[in-house]
């Protein structure tokens, strides 16, 4: 379950941006749905601790990463949630293990614990990365990288696995490579994952539950599965009837596609 509410204002010289958010859900996959600027980055990177938000909660199967009032603030280290980033950010100096296993050491450490490697070691055998364990980024093709990625992102036993735009920029062949290995995560770890996109495909590929994100407030949410849709802003908690005709897909488009246009 993830329980999240999060208020946070940012600006520059230029605009204001206020973030008000709040979602909870106990679906496996969950895509936060919003055109460019919706606020999509933010709500990410003040679950895993990156930001700080001014106020609210964020809940994670029960344990509390952030909560204002009762100033419970874990650093982003101990909050087991993995992150994969859009263009991945693997160090370029350092080996495919050492990339996996690089949130795992600190500072002062410099080898990993036994129990640690030998998570490592697992990761790399899952992803078929063993032979490549030496090897630094620069040497592996897009799908290696993405691999290594994803086997970072778990290394820390995560409670939910965040994924910034994982789709957006991929050629084909790697977009359907990513599909087989979160559908591995998914079956393999039953990790849940809250993804951003603002790709209807992505969340028709992908999703269980949308949350469609405008101008910083979730507005609406969408069962992917039964193609209906709740409105949040304005009518509080109706239901929509199911769609008459027999087209889930139709359905879910036309509920995405609501946002930005009313
Ligand atoms: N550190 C910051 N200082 C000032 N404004 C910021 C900061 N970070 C984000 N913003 C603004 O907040 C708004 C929401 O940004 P955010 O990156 O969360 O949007 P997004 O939905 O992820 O969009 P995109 O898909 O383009 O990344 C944007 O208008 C952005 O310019």
């Amino acid at each position: 379950m993830i329980d999240v509410d999060l208020q946070l204002a940012v600006a520059d010289r230029r605009r204001h941006f206020e973030l008000a958010v709040r979602f909870a859900s106990d679906a496996p996959v969950l895509a936060l749905f919003g055109p460019s600027g919706a606020g999509k980055s933010l709500t990410l990177q003040a679950i895993a601790g990156l930001i700080k938000p001014q106020g609210g909660h964020v809940r994670i199967g029960g344990r509390t990463l952030f909560d204002a009032r009762a100033r419970v603030d874990l650093p982003a280290a101990q909050r087991r949630v993995g992150y994969l980033f859009q263009d991945y950010a693997l160090f370029p100096h350092l080996s495919v293990q050492e990339n996996v296993g690089f949130g795992l050491t600190s500072w002062r450490q410099r080898r990993l614990r036994p129990a640690d490697a030998q998570r490592v070691a697992e990761l790399l055998e899952t992803f078929g990365l063993t032979g490549l364990a030496q090897a630094r980024p620069g040497a592996l093709s897009g799908g290696q990288r993405q691999r290594v990625a994803l086997a970072r992102a778990l290394a820390c036993e995560p409670e939910l696995l965040l994924l910034d735009e994982p789709f957006a920029a991929l050629n084909p062949l790697l977009r359907q490579s990513l599909r087989q290995e979160l559908a591995l995560v998914r079956e393999r770890w039953r990790i849940p994952m809250l993804l951003i996109t603002h790709d209807v495909e992505d969340v028709l590929a992908l999703a269980d539950v949308a949350c469609v994100l405008e101008q910083g407030r979730v507005v609406r949410e969408v069962d992917v599965h039964r193609g209906i849709g709740r409105e949040l802003l304005h009518s509080g908690l109706g239901l929509r009837p199911p769609p008459m005709e027999d087209d889930r897909t139709r359905a879910v488009r036309q509920l995405l596609a609501q946002a930005g246009g009313g």
